[in-house]
């Protein structure tokens, strides 16, 4: 059997880990014959919890889990990982705008880009969760400078299921039959939730999705405002943010890192935006269109953006330049 998968998750001891947990244990992002190693990161008040957490873990039984390290040390942390899920940070209490986090949460990722910088495999793949995420992931992977940029990406696959979801319900179907949906820019109220290109399968052919739903009003209104609210509309049910569905795009985000698209099929991650053919402005993490092989992502090129679709893209990205240069007249980095 291979050698375990070093993986990192931070917040270990929080809502999204506990939901996130089994399912890396079990083999459903790295591979149902990879062993893996889980260290686990929160902070030193939160050890207590975390042991709950080591002793749930190991009474699973699990036989791919050869080893949890809790810890709430930096240098233990990020030794020697494969990959990192870094989820620890404020979450957003009802009322709050993700900006509002800006502050205390890029000194987080600051301080974890230099630990990855210091102790992590260069190889290592870093995935961003804590908001406000995209800015985050930037701040972490400019602390990081002998890490390629190309390896840290931002969670926004809970906004492209959510997308698909919503398309797929709207057609009365089962959101495996809704593919190619995209989630431009910030994970915030301003992403753009783009469905020109995505397609339903409806009795086994692919359909443009605006000839499928037939209802451009609400796939022009409604559904792009709630794709784009439906973190604050979690808040204010559960009174908590997103961690069920938070898990699970999180394994679907690093499962695909690590395994690869399907033909024909691309999903939303933020990733850094320098070099790409959309007209985003350099030095962002900004969510696009990507396939993955090899571990390594690619910008899915050339797709026909018209007008609707450039000026919520250039508003998403306007928000990510704000977001860039508080952040970093915050830290100096
Ligand atoms: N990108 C996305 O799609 C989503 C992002 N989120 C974000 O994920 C983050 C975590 O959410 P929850 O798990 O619900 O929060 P939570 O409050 O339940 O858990 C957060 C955990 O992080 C720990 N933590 C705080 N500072 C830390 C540090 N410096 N190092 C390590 N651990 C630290 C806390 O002690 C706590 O145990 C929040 O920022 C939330 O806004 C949530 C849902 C979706
Ligand atoms: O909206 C938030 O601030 C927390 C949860 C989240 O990011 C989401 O559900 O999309």
């Amino acid at each position: 059997m291979a050698e375990p998968v070093r993986v990192l998750v931070t917040g270990a001891a929080g809502q999204i880990a506990y939901s996130l947990l089994y399912s890396i244990a079990k083999g459903d992002v790295f591979g149902k014959d990879q062993p893996i190693a889980l260290v686990l990161l929160d902070i030193a008040p939160m050890m207590p919890v975390l042991e709950g957490v080591v002793m749930e873990l190991q009474d699973c039984a699990l036989p791919l889990l050869r080893e949890v390290i809790p810890t709430d040390k930096g240098e233990v942390a990020f030794k020697d990982l494969d990959a990192a899920i870094l989820v620890g940070s404020m979450p957003r209490r009802d009322g709050m705008e993700r900006k509002d986090l800006l502050k205390a949460n890029v000194a987080i990722f600051k301080s974890q880009g230099e630990s990855l910088e210091k102790y992590a495999k260069k190889t290592v793949k870093v995935l961003v969760v804590g908001n406000p995420a995209n800015t985050n992931c930037l701040i972490a992977a400019k602390s990081a400078p002998s890490i390629p940029k190309e390896n840290f990406s931002c969670l926004t696959r809970l906004d492209h299921n959510r997308a698909s979801s919503q398309v797929a319900m709207r057609c009365g179907i089962s959101a495996e039959f809704v593919k190619n949906v995209i989630i431009w820019g910030n994970h915030s109220s301003t992403q753009y939730p783009d469905v020109h290109h995505c397609k339903v399968n409806k009795q086994g052919k692919d359909v443009a999705c605006f000839d499928a739903v037939k209802d451009e009003a609400w796939l022009k209104g409604d559904f792009i405002s709630t794709v784009q609210q439906r973190g604050a509309a979690v808040i204010k049910a559960r009174k908590l943010s997103s961690a069920m569905s938070a898990a699970k795009a999180i394994c679907d985000h690093m499962r695909d890192i690590w395994t690869g698209t399907q033909e024909g099929n691309f999903i939303s991650m933020g990733v850094y935006s320098t070099g790409n053919s959309y007209g985003v402005p350099e030095d962002l993490i900004y969510s696009f269109p990507v396939t993955i092989k090899d571990k390594t992502w690619k910008i899915v090129d050339g797709l026909a953006i018209n007008d609707f679709s450039r000026a919520k893209m250039d508003a998403t990205a306007a928000e990510l330049v704000e977001e860039r240069d508080t952040a970093v007249s915050f830290l100096g980095v």
